[in-house]
């Protein structure tokens, strides 16, 4: 589809120099298009938070490159570089760390709108914090005046959706974004994002290690397994009938992020893990030099 707001282009990413380096990210292609989601899902180390932050231009690409409606992010100057970073808006794992205790929600609210709308003044920025509120479901006469601390963990992660929507985004990153909630309440905030998604026309790209989550708001699942994207899909095929070992595995694990599949919780025997991972990484030998169309074929 050429209609991508934002696209990741056999994009790379390495830490460290010679026998030390890590290759976080190899040879990754994805975009993210108006009102879809992409969930980029894999266990912790295999490269998802790398391709969230070169998508938000925290990390510069070692080598590929990003586009932001089919123009080069790199070619950009500096006004359009600011227009990407409001453009591409972050929710983070944990939703307390994100607020500033010292201040309330209206706060938090107000600074973005003052800085990122000059199209709203005075009155229209209260009205407009209320407004925000309500689109993420907070009754605005008892959350605005509350402290971070007064809320529950979804409530702050829905003013932190809030905070993101006030500058008028075209894609949301959200790293793990329930995985530090209550498990009553993560459903909810699922359902609110892909009503924002359909609501407001957002690009959303899902960051998880809980590959059943992504039915909640993704139509298309992408794996990833250290450092490459092993498959891909629309979300019913690759939960319904994973082809690669890794997303069965995934699939079969429980959905915490410090149960290592080795650990004896996880519902595979160990033996089962190895074999799995075994299979994994031979596939992934044969695709490393693979052009990623060969590679999508393959899958
Ligand atoms: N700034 C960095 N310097 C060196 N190595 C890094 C850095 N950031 C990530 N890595 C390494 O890159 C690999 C991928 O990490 P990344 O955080 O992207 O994975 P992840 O799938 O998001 O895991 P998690 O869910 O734990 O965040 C890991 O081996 C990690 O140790």
């Amino acid at each position: 589809m050429s209609d991508a707001i934002l696209a990741l282009e056999t994009v790379t990413k390495s830490f460290g120099h010679g026998s030390a380096v890590v290759h976080a990210a190899r040879a990754i292609s994805f975009s993210l298009h108006a009102g879809r989601a992409l969930a980029l899902v894999g266990e912790s180390g295999s490269g998802k938070t790398t391709c969230a932050r070169m998508a938000m231009r925290e990390y510069l690409p070692t080598s590929g490159r990003i586009l932001y409606k089919g123009r080069p992010v790199e070619a950009a100057n500096s006004a359009e570089i600011a227009r990407y970073r409001r453009s591409v808006q972050m929710i983070f794992q944990d939703p307390f760390a994100s607020l500033n205790p010292a201040h309330t929600i209206a706060h938090h609210l107000r600074r973005p709108l003052k800085l990122h709308r000059p199209d709203i003044k005075g009155a229209e920025i209260d009205a407009t914090v209320r407004e925000l509120l309500q689109r993420v479901r907070l009754d605005p006469d008892l959350v605005a005046p509350r402290y971070p601390h007064e809320l529950s963990g979804g409530q702050r992660q829905r003013v932190n959706i809030a905070r993101a929507l006030a500058v008028r985004p075209e894609v949301i990153v959200a790293d793990e974004p329930t995985s530090m909630l209550d498990v009553s309440v993560r459903l909810g905030v699922l359902n609110l994002l892909n009503e924002m998604k359909q609501e407001m026309n957002l690009g959303l790209l899902y960051i998880t290690h809980d590959i059943a989550t992504a039915r909640y708001v993704a139509e298309d699942i992408a794996v990833m397994y250290a450092g490459q994207i092993v498959e891909w899909g629309s979300t019913a095929r690759v939960i319904d009938n994973p082809l690669h070992p890794y997303t069965r595995l995934l699939l079969s694990a429980v959905p915490d992020p410090d149960v290592r599949f080795e650990d004896p919780k996880a519902r595979l025997r160990p033996d089962e893990v190895e074999d799995i991972r075994r299979r994994s990484a031979a596939a992934q030998d044969n695709i490393v030099e693979a052009e990623p169309e060969h590679f999508m074929r393959m899958i």
